[in-house]
């Protein structure tokens, strides 16, 4: 199966979200963009890491990525976080969703990818743990603690998931 975005979305991995003044929401804090990927093999298994000790909520389970660095397209961002945090290297992803989530460290808006190609084995260069779903688990992984923000991530990828059968 094909994974791609369903049609009508924009295509904005050339989108460069980040600039010296980033946007602020009303209450007028900073915006953080993060570029997110989902890795996801054939059989539809998807690979999720444990933060770092040292970040917010580390020990949370997560998906690969991080802040979009100014001057960065979403692309290149992934591209970057994708080799620092687990060594594998992907030419394309496609936009799959964006959400935000208002943390007490940060207020983030999460551009979410998913990436169905790369070169490498995945393996966990900030001495993280990384753990494939199946795709049966993906609406509920028995991992634990899950960060607050990829709950709906995961409920919405068992959703499009189901639907593209
Ligand atoms: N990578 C990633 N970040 C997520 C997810 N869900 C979620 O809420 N976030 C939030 O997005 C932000 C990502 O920032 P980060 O701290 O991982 O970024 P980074 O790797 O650039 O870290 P650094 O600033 O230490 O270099 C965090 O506030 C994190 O809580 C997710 O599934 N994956």
């Amino acid at each position: 199966m094909a994974i791609r975005p369903p049609l009508g979305w924009p295509r904005i991995l050339g989108h460069m979200p980040s600039s010296s003044h980033p946007e602020v929401t009303a209450s007028g804090r900073p915006i953080v963009e993060v570029a997110v990927g989902i890795l996801i093999k054939p059989d539809q298994s998807i690979l999720l890491g444990q933060r770092p000790e040292g970040k917010p909520y580390a020990g949370y389970w997560e998906f690969p990525g991080g802040k979009i660095e100014i001057g960065e397209t979403l692309l290149q961002a992934l591209q970057r976080e994708l080799q620092e945090e687990i060594n594998v290297s992907i030419n394309d992803a496609s936009e799959f969703l964006v959400i935000e989530h208002d943390y007490p460290h940060a207020y983030v808006r999460l551009h979410i990818c998913l990436v169905s190609s790369w070169v490498g084995e995945p393996k966990g260069l900030e001495n993280q743990a990384l753990s494939w779903i199946f795709k049966k688990d993906i609406a509920k992984p028995s991992l634990e603690p899950i960060l607050p923000a990829t709950l709906p991530i995961l409920e919405k990828l068992n959703a499009f998931l189901e639907v593209a059968k």
